[in-house]
């Protein structure tokens, strides 16, 4: 069953059009990656998935967003959306406290005050994201002192503490050196055996690597859908085929 359905779905930021009439079903415990160039709807894309441009005034949608069965454009509480549908930007953004306080916010602010309920709540969240055991004996130290690619991994697992189904990715490697880069990759690859990921990805080979699908965008339509693969080697449109051999960018 696909995760997400969104049915012709258009944007407007106040009285310019950044989304038209896009319908794309993202299937389950899937990778699917977001590629196009600069300025043609991706991040807008991904952040109507999880109702984040509610907070851009001027910005109304037309159109419908279903997760599962339920359109997320219709009346659903937001905070119930984004516990179930989680975000990783593209600038690590932990928060100034302790790396177990970053973990345990989510499911503190959802009533869970039981040490051990937390302690393995955070346990578990800190091992999916990959970053256990190095930290395991720090937990009261800053997450500011973490490296970048740790800050990362810790923004994951701070989105997987309150058992997301879906994980959108926003260019999350793009501030990273190349072997943080391949170690979100190595976890996003573990991670989709159990949660749906969306990634906006600026990075071909990065969408090459890891994506089953991939959705080309142009000036706000989707140009084209289909599995990784079949959109670099064989891409059906001109448009794409110019793309991902690098004729514009
Ligand atoms: N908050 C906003 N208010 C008004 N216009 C916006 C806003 N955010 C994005 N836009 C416009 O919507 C269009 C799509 O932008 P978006 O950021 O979704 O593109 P993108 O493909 O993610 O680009 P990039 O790869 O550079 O991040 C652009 O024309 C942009 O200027």
């Amino acid at each position: 069953m696909d995760k997400l359905t969104i049915s012709n779905l258009s944007l407007f930021y106040g009285q310019s059009q950044a989304l038209h009439d896009i319908s794309l079903a993202i299937p389950g415990r899937q990778i699917m990656a977001f590629i196009g160039p600069s300025g043609c709807g991706k991040s807008t894309l991904l952040k109507s998935l999880n109702r984040m441009n509610d907070l851009v005034p001027g910005c109304r949608i037309t159109g419908s967003i279903c997760l599962e069965d339920q359109d997320i454009t219709q009346g659903l509480d937001v905070n119930l959306l984004r516990r179930r549908v989680g975000m990783v930007f593209q600038k690590p953004n932990p928060f100034p406290m302790s790396i177990y306080d970053n973990v345990a916010y989510g499911p503190r602010a959802h009533g869970i005050r039981n040490r051990k309920e937390l302690d393995a709540i955070v346990r578990d969240a800190l091992e999916s994201a990959g970053l256990w055991e190095e930290v395991k004996d720090r937990l009261k130290s800053s997450a500011l002192s973490m490296s970048g690619g740790q800050q990362q991994r810790l923004c994951i697992a701070r989105a997987l503490a309150v058992k997301p189904e879906v994980l959108l990715m926003d260019e999350p490697t793009s501030a990273l050196d190349p072997i943080s880069t391949a170690h979100i990759e190595a976890l996003c690859l573990k991670l989709k055996e159990r949660y749906t990921i969306v990634m906006v990805t600026h990075n071909m080979q990065q969408a090459q690597r890891i994506a089953d699908r991939t959705a080309f965008f142009w000036m706000g339509h989707l140009v084209e859908e289909g599995e990784t693969e079949q959109v670099f080697r064989h891409p059906k449109m001109e448009k794409t085929a110019a793309y991902v051999s690098g004729q514009f960018g």
